[in-house]
């Protein structure tokens, strides 16, 4: 990459191709990250890592990096980054809500209330202080709900809180009689106040929400892969509304939960996606547990079409997004947070193994050496989903494929026989193993 504005990265970059269009094998990559991703980057046959200022072709950098280096940057044709340059479109939780409301309007006026409704998958919410008066007409109009803040641009479970009395976030109060610049001293951080899922679905009594991986690779056209392998993850102290201050209770992130006086690191507090799909079946048939995925197929679709427009499209960015969805007792999918940087810190060696597969899936979907036709439609864990429209898989019948637009036995999770038998059948990449 060159920054040609500023100065700095310059000179030859060692991954073109070749006079005779045979690819050098040489990707330099650069890692603002030190967790699973060093290693599988490491272990990438022909990767070679560099460091501070010198020249790269790749870079798994953080959203820091990105603000402070991307707007000076002049990339060269070949050079890929993990973020697009305004991912927080779709990260931060005002600005998701915020634009899935402008696409639920837009359906609506375009195709009627039936499209829209098709975007009724956020629980409500608003963005405080600014919409604080919009809040509390909608709290009085449902007293004695449960409430969740949450700060927009933290994670981890950082900052929030559940309540029930506006006293609680008496801070947030928009107060109009003073001047802008006397709230300006008195900021406070800007949070989202949202309905709480009062009632989630629980399995042993105890609440859970799904971590499912979403790659795009493009925005315009839209290009986004569904990774099979995503997991459940599961509080570990039983569900109950009477102690909302109880915070190993309420939130699953696996940061609050590994703090629990009970927490078994041997065991973690994961499910993977296959096991609860399982779990469902059972409990509910294959018919009920098809078309909940449908379901969350149709929130993936929809939020990325939300910020379609409004992301900044670069042939050299793509996003590994981890979606948060909750189920509640219906069985009804919420959409509660979309990840830009999900979490590839390991929880256990299971764990461990699975990010970096989905890492090294990643890569290949990437594809900086050159391996891929274009027209693939699975490779390693990841299923295409959409290509300026629905990818269907040529060995599906498409009478079975219903409203959805994705055939039923692609969903996350259902590894049945025959998909194993392509999995295996799929050539894999120099240095991969089978699986
Ligand atoms: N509206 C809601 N109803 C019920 N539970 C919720 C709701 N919003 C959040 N939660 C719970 O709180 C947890 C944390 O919420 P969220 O993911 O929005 O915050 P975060 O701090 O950004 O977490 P992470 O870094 O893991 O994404 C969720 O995993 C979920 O268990």
């Amino acid at each position: 990459m060159s920054k040609s504005k500023t100065g700095g990265y310059k000179g030859p970059y060692a991954y073109q191709k070749k006079k005779d269009g045979e690819l050098r094998s040489t990707v330099r990559y650069k890692c603002g990250l030190t967790n699973t991703i060093q290693d599988v980057l490491r272990q990438r046959p022909g990767w070679v890592e560099v460091k501070d200022d010198a020249e790269w072709d790749f870079n798994w950098c953080d959203v820091g990096w990105l603000r402070e280096n991307y707007d000076h940057s002049y990339m060269e044709e070949h050079v890929r980054i993990c973020h697009f340059r305004n991912h927080y479109e779709l990260t931060r939780k005002n600005l998701m809500v915020k634009n899935l409301k402008r696409y639920r309007k837009f359906l609506e006026r375009e195709s009627g209330r039936l499209e829209a409704a098709k975007c009724d998958f956020f629980p409500r919410t608003f963005e405080l202080p600014s919409e604080y008066h919009l809040f509390v007409e909608e709290f009085k109009r449902s007293p004695g709900n449960t409430w969740i803040m949450k700060p927009v641009a933290r994670s981890q479970g950082k900052g929030i809180f559940l309540f029930r009395k506006l006293k609680d976030i008496m801070d947030w109060k928009k107060d109009g009689t003073r001047s802008e610049e006397q709230r300006d001293e008195t900021q406070v951080e800007s949070y989202v106040s949202q309905r709480y899922i009062e009632n989630p679905y629980l399995i042993s009594g105890r609440k859970f929400d799904l971590r499912v991986y979403i790659l795009v690779t493009s925005y315009i056209p839209l290009k986004a892969w569904l990774y099979r392998d995503g997991f459940a993850r599961f509080s570990s102290t039983r569900f109950s509304l009477s102690s909302i201050d109880d915070q190993y209770v309420h939130l699953t992130n696996v940061a609050v939960q590994k703090t629990a006086p009970d927490y078994d690191p041997e065991k973690g507090c994961k499910w993977e996606i296959q096991k609860l799909r399982r779990y469902l079946t059972a409990k509910h048939g294959s018919e009920t547990v098809e078309s909940l995925f449908k379901e969350i197929d149709n929130i993936f679709v929809r939020s990325l079409q939300s910020v379609q427009k409004v992301i900044i499209n670069d042939k050299h960015c793509f996003e590994l997004y981890g979606y948060d969805i909750l189920l509640d007792q219906d069985l009804k999918p919420w959409l509660i947070e979309v990840n830009a940087s999900p979490s590839l810190t390991a929880s256990s060696q299971e764990d461990y193994e699975m990010k970096c597969r989905l890492l090294d899936d990643t890569l290949h979907i990437v594809d900086m050496e050159g391996r891929l036709t274009g027209r693939e439609k699975r490779v390693g864990g990841f299923d295409l989903m959409w290509n300026d429209g629905p990818v269907y898989r040529d060995d599906v019948n498409l009478e079975t494929l219903g409203v959805s637009c994705f055939p039923a036995n692609t969903h996350l999770g259902c590894i049945n026989d025959r998909d194993k038998q392509l999995r295996q059948l799929l050539k894999p990449f120099p240095g991969q193993k089978k699986t």
